[in-house]
């Protein structure tokens, strides 16, 4: 996701600093132009506004909070975009992080995948301080289609997890339907023309039904990733006192795939934790 985001920017003439853990992974970015640092601090002291895409809260607290870390370069003037899917514990701990230092911080996760990404149609989620969200908005719509505002810390992080909660709830749902069309003796191409059809047409069921059928997973939101989100959507569910029972069982589905090693696979996946072994 970040590379797609950042070759966006480059595209678009920004000056872009990037920053990986693992350093080959900039070399695609480095030949289309981008600079490359040695730290994420260093990215920091090089531009007014860092964007951070990272896996999970524990990589977002390491990265803005290690002595190397954006936060040991951050200072007045200067912004902190997190665009990663993490809690809005995490968030508000990245906040006071960047604004002990001086900065301003926005937490800015996306709906929409790699290819959303690819073709700078990401949809933000936006919350923290109005004032960066203005500052970054011609970067998020170079990279997205639609940005929300969402309020204070934490509204842009609780968002995100409830979208892909209901996400990761219909995949393991379509995964189900697929599954059972195919016990029964249907075809699964029929049951995704039918679906397409009706009042539960779906973009994504459309997208990843025939690929499900044939059992193929290429990643585009990796199964690990999804997993991790119902993990914390379950979290803020036990936090609020709402009963979430469906998520609660597709979170275990995904649990299952995830024992199965699918964890880097598609998160469409989820179909090897529910199909009938022939
Ligand atoms: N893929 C998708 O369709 C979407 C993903 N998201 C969310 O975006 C985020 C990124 O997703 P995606 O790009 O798919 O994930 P990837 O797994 O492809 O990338 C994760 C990134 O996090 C880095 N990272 C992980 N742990 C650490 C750490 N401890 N310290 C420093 N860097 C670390 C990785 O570095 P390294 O290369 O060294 O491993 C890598 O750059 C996740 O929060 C995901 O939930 C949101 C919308 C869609
Ligand atoms: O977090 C991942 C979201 C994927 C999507 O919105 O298609």
């Amino acid at each position: 996701m970040g590379y797609a985001m950042a070759l966006n920017l480059v595209k678009a003439g920004y000056e872009v600093v990037v920053w990986n853990r693992s350093p080959a992974k900039c070399d695609a970015l480095a030949a289309a132009g981008a600079q490359v640092a040695a730290t994420p601090a260093e990215v920091v002291a090089c531009c007014d506004i860092t964007l951070a895409m990272l896996s999970d809260p524990e990589a977002c607290l390491a990265v803005a909070t290690a002595p190397d870390g954006a936060a040991a370069a951050m200072a007045p003037g200067k912004g902190y975009v997190d665009v990663s899917t993490v809690d809005a514990a995490t968030a508000a701990a990245v906040a006071a992080a960047v604004r002990s230092a001086g900065g301003a911080y926005l937490e800015a996760p996306v709906s929409g995948s790699k290819g959303p990404a690819e073709q700078g149609q990401l949809i933000f989620l936006s919350a923290g301080d109005k004032q960066l969200f203005e500052a970054a908005a011609p970067l998020l719509e170079v990279m997205g289609k639609a940005s929300f505002f969402l309020g204070d810390v934490g509204a842009g992080a609780n968002m995100k997890l409830v979208v892909n909660m209901i996400m990761g709830s219909m995949m393991a749902s379509w995964a189900e339907g697929l599954s059972l069309a195919k016990q029964c003796g249907l075809q699964q191409s029929d049951l995704v023309e039918v679906v397409k059809l009706g009042a539960i047409a779906c973009p994504m069921f459309a997208l990843k039904g025939p690929t499900m059928a044939e059992g193929q997973y290429a990643p585009a939101f990796p199964l690990k990733h999804q997993q991790k989100d119902m993990r914390l959507a379950l979290a803020l569910g036990d936090e609020m006192q709402q009963e979430l029972p469906l998520a609660a069982a597709a979170n275990e589905l995904y649990k299952r795939a995830r024992a199965a090693g699918y964890s880097d696979s598609d998160f469409s996946a989820v179909m090897e934790a529910v199909a009938k072994k022939d």
